[in-house]
């Protein structure tokens, strides 16, 4: 009897492999750094080749580690970084360059010149996304324009495009099955949401040849089986999702109005709307959340905050009043409130709802009684402003609103902020036992699919690990964040003047 699943976890700064066992709990991790490379300003990338050797790495170390066989697991779940771009020639499997991260910043040109053109209607209509260098489909192009000799070979049908997800799984299936999820597809810029299928006319814009892209499947089924290349046991890869929607799956986000949020460095929002693709007219994006084998796809509205845990590294490395990320709570907590400072960590813009390149942080209301403590409290406060406004755009995309908001990453451990976003939410917050959200929803998905997990005991394993209730009145929090809204006009547009 299989006892375990493994997810993989391949995100940007690292690869990560988790042993779940049947309770759902964590048996063992193991984890590797990825070196980053930054060939210009603006431009992001990694290595193909560690991508893959690392994930295979850290999947034989937590085996090991754990002491399981890898006959003792009943499936393999894959999440990823989303909108990374890796280009190879099926011929060699080799890539022809180095994959292009979602951060990177290269085609922003062609974003402008697409969006000039008049076409960013149309994708935003098909796509749910925006003309942005963000997502994947420019950065394809961009390969296709400066690569010697690639755009032939693509026309010759030699090259592979795949995200993350598909590379993985090229290489561990030795270059049998090229093949990505539908919540990796729909970050591509060439997935249509309402057919379910790639789609010849952004294609044809984004002068891509079709031949190049995956087979899309769903994001819970069995794709393959590892070979050699991975472990030494035919094991099923059952699952595939993108990092974002793997999170909401394990934050059991599976009706409409329940949402999620990520606090790493920056955040990532997502709200479940159920069966329907809400288009926004708050400027988040539409994005697939999940389909299971052969039901109906769920949607899911995003907004992404640029700085979130961020703004606490300033505190540490810019302005050295604390150490470590964690001292902020202590310090914040030696003062009441902020005493009127409000802080906009708007360092490289702003994101979700607010899309303003040109703002930046911005310090407000100091006075000679302003202490590290009030900067650190307006830190903290600076992002649950951020998350306020997000889940605001939401609300008001979907019609629904949140009953609470699930929480999860590294700066979710701090009690301080999460009291703080529930007070400015008027809603609780809820964080889970497992915080490893994102590798239990990859387990979940591989784990659901060859029925290593009944729905009932999946939804039975979730554990509180702390409810933050609303502490202050509706009064008080409008108020606060009508002084926030005083500040982000002053942080708007600072750049550009
Ligand atoms: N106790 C804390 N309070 C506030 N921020 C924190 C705390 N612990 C970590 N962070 C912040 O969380 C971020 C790391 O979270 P993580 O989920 O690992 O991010 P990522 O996946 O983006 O690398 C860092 O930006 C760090 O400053
Ligand atoms: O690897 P992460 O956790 O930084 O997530 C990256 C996102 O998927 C980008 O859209």
């Amino acid at each position: 009897m299989p006892t375990h699943v493994l997810a993989l976890d391949q995100g940007t700064t690292s690869s990560r492999a988790i042993l779940f066992d049947r309770a759902g709990r964590i048996a063992g991790t193991a984890q590797k750094e990825i070196e980053q490379h930054f060939p210009r300003p603006g431009w992001v990338e990694h290595d193909p080749t560690e991508l893959w050797s690392s994930q295979a790495g850290v999947a034989a170390e937590v085996l090991t580690r754990a002491g399981v066989a890898p006959s003792d697991l009943a499936a393999v779940g894959i999440t990823n970084q989303r909108e990374t771009v890796v280009v190879w020639d099926r011929r060699t499997g080799q890539p022809v360059h180095r994959a292009i991260v979602w951060q990177d910043r290269r085609t922003a040109p062609l974003c402008d010149a697409l969006r000039e053109a008049g076409h960013e209607a149309t994708v935003r209509e098909k796509t749910g996304l925006v003309l942005d260098s963000y997502f994947s489909g420019t950065k394809v192009r961009w390969i296709l324009d400066h690569v010697d000799g690639a755009r032939e070979a693509a026309e010759a049908g030699h090259l592979a495009f795949g995200t993350v997800d598909s590379w993985l799984v090229w290489n561990l299936t030795g270059g049998a099955e090229h093949l990505t999820d539908v919540t990796n597809a729909c970050r591509t810029l060439f997935f249509n949401l309402h057919t379910g299928d790639w789609d010849d006319d952004l294609l044809a814009l984004l002068d891509v040849p079709r031949s190049m892209l995956p087979e899309v499947r769903s994001s819970s089924e069995v794709y393959a089986r590892t070979s050699g290349a991975l472990l030494s046991a035919e094991v099923p890869v059952a699952g595939i999702a993108g990092d974002q929607q793997a999170a909401t799956f394990g934050q059991r986000c599976t009706a409409p109005g329940l949402a999620k949020n990520t606090y790493g460095t920056g955040c990532f929002l997502l709200m479940n709307t159920g069966g329907e693709a809400v288009a926004s007219a708050n400027n988040l994006l539409t994005t697939v959340a999940w389909r299971r084998g052969d039901r109906p796809a769920q949607y899911a509205l995003e907004g992404s905050v640029f700085v979130a845990g961020a703004a606490v590294q300033w505190l540490r490395d810019g302005l050295g009043i604390i150490r470590s990320a964690s001292e902020v709570e202590a310090l914040a907590r030696r003062v009441e409130h902020a005493d009127g400072v409000v802080l906009v960590p708007a360092f490289t813009g702003l994101g979700a709802p607010h899309w303003d390149a040109d703002a930046r942080g911005t310090l407000l209301g100091l006075t000679r009684g302003t202490t590290a403590a009030h900067v650190a409290r307006a830190t903290l406060d600076g992002i649950a402003f951020q998350v306020a406004d997000v889940l605001d755009a939401m609300e008001a995309d979907a019609g629904l609103a949140v009953s609470e908001l699930r929480v999860d990453g590294g700066a979710a451990s701090n009690d301080l902020l999460m009291q703080i976003q529930a007070d400015l939410l008027q809603v609780p917050v809820v964080r889970p036992a497992v915080t490893e959200t994102t590798a239990l929803g990859a387990a979940l998905l591989a784990g659901l699919a060859v029925g290593f997990w009944t729905e009932d005991e999946v939804d039975a394993q979730w554990q509180l690990d702390r409810r933050f209730e609303p502490a202050i009145s509706p009064d008080e929090a409008a108020d606060r964040r009508a002084g926030w809204g005083r500040a982000l006009d002053r942080a708007r547009g600072w750049a550009a003047a």
